[in-house]
């Protein structure tokens, strides 16, 4: 059978349904499009449930119905498919169908509705009014105002019960610090009530001669020491904190040194350091023992 004499013979079938125009165009354009040119009435768009073909008269008990196709329901409009092995007629009115799209009308499936409700809201929201939350917070505002209004008379009235805890919290002592001019105070000197005043004097800036005319050989230093001094530091004459201090330390004593930065208090304190380690005598002394374990293993001094 042919497919376009299935496709007639539905239409002849079904009159009432296949009468009206079975298209779906766009949503705006297509309502327009379909307006006369003189306007008037506006006329019926097509159904949105698609019509398939009735099921054709191949051994009516032969095959099962399909709950699961587009036509879903009962009806002379509902279009339940036969499952099973397709006959000449399903594989006519298959073709019929995708040969001619306008025959046919689907159903937007629920993720495509979905879609459109969310491009319709964002449009909404991107051209018209503020969303429904700030919306709602615009038409809130004079209700605002009398409500803080009515908080003031509120407060009127109870003003002092509401503050009072604050104030009464405040001690004697800490009002008294709130009066005095903002200086702020350590918490160590917070209690104590003695705190004593130092008279200091004012320091004067002392001018002293850095350098003086003193050799390093006359402190009686070892000779490398002094060699190492006039070759390797390039140093003749000492400073005269270093004048003051090396022979204080070369006896033995303790000195505490007070001068100028760079005056030279390092090596002031280094050359009787190194000088009384070159001094001292080693109380320990090498020997040296056989490699092997006999009579004659014993520390031999090294001469
Ligand atoms: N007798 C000297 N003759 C020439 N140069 C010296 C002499 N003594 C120290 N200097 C040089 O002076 C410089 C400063 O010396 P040094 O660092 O010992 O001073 P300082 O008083 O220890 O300084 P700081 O107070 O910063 O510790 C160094 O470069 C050092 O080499």
């Amino acid at each position: 059978m042919a497919p376009g004499l299935v496709s007639q013979r539905h239409s002849e079938s079904f009159p009432s349904v296949n009468s009206r125009p079975n298209v779906i165009l766009p949503r705006r354009e297509g309502r327009r499009a379909e307006l006369p040119p003189g306007g008037g009435t506006r006329p019926r768009l097509a159904p949105t449930r698609p019509v398939l073909p009735s099921p054709a008269p191949l051994g009516a008990g032969a095959y099962s119905w399909s709950r699961s196709g587009p036509g879903r329901g009962g009806g002379a409009g509902s279009s339940r498919v036969p499952r099973g092995v397709p006959g000449p007629a399903m594989a006519a009115a298959d073709s019929s169908l995708s040969d001619n799209p306008r025959t046919f009308s689907r159903r937007p499936s629920a993720q495509a509705s979905r879609q459109a409700k969310a491009t319709k809201r964002k449009h909404q929201a991107s051209s018209e009014a503020p969303p429904a939350k700030r919306r709602n917070e615009t038409s809130c505002l004079p209700a605002k105002k009398t409500s803080v209004k009515e908080t003031q008379r509120t407060f009127k009235g109870n003003t002092q019960k509401t503050f009072s805890p604050k104030k009464h919290s405040v001690s004697p002592s800490d009002r008294n610090q709130e009066e005095r001019p903002c200086i702020k105070t350590s918490s160590l000197f917070k209690n104590n009530p003695d705190i004593p005043e130092l008279h200091r004097p004012v320091v004067k800036q002392v001018q002293e001669k850095v350098f003086t005319s003193a050799a390093f050989h006359e402190l009686g230093l070892h000779p490398h020491l002094i060699s190492t001094i006039n070759t390797v530091l390039k140093m003749s004459s000492m400073t005269s904190v270093q004048k003051q201090s090396i022979p204080v330390l070369l006896e033995g004593r303790d000195a505490l040194v007070r001068s100028q930065t760079g005056s030279g208090k390092t090596l002031a304190y280094c050359i009787p350091v190194v000088q009384s380690l070159q001094a001292m005598k080693s109380k320990i002394q090498v020997y040296y023992c056989y490699p092997y374990f006999t009579k004659k293993n014993r520390l031999r001094k090294v001469t």
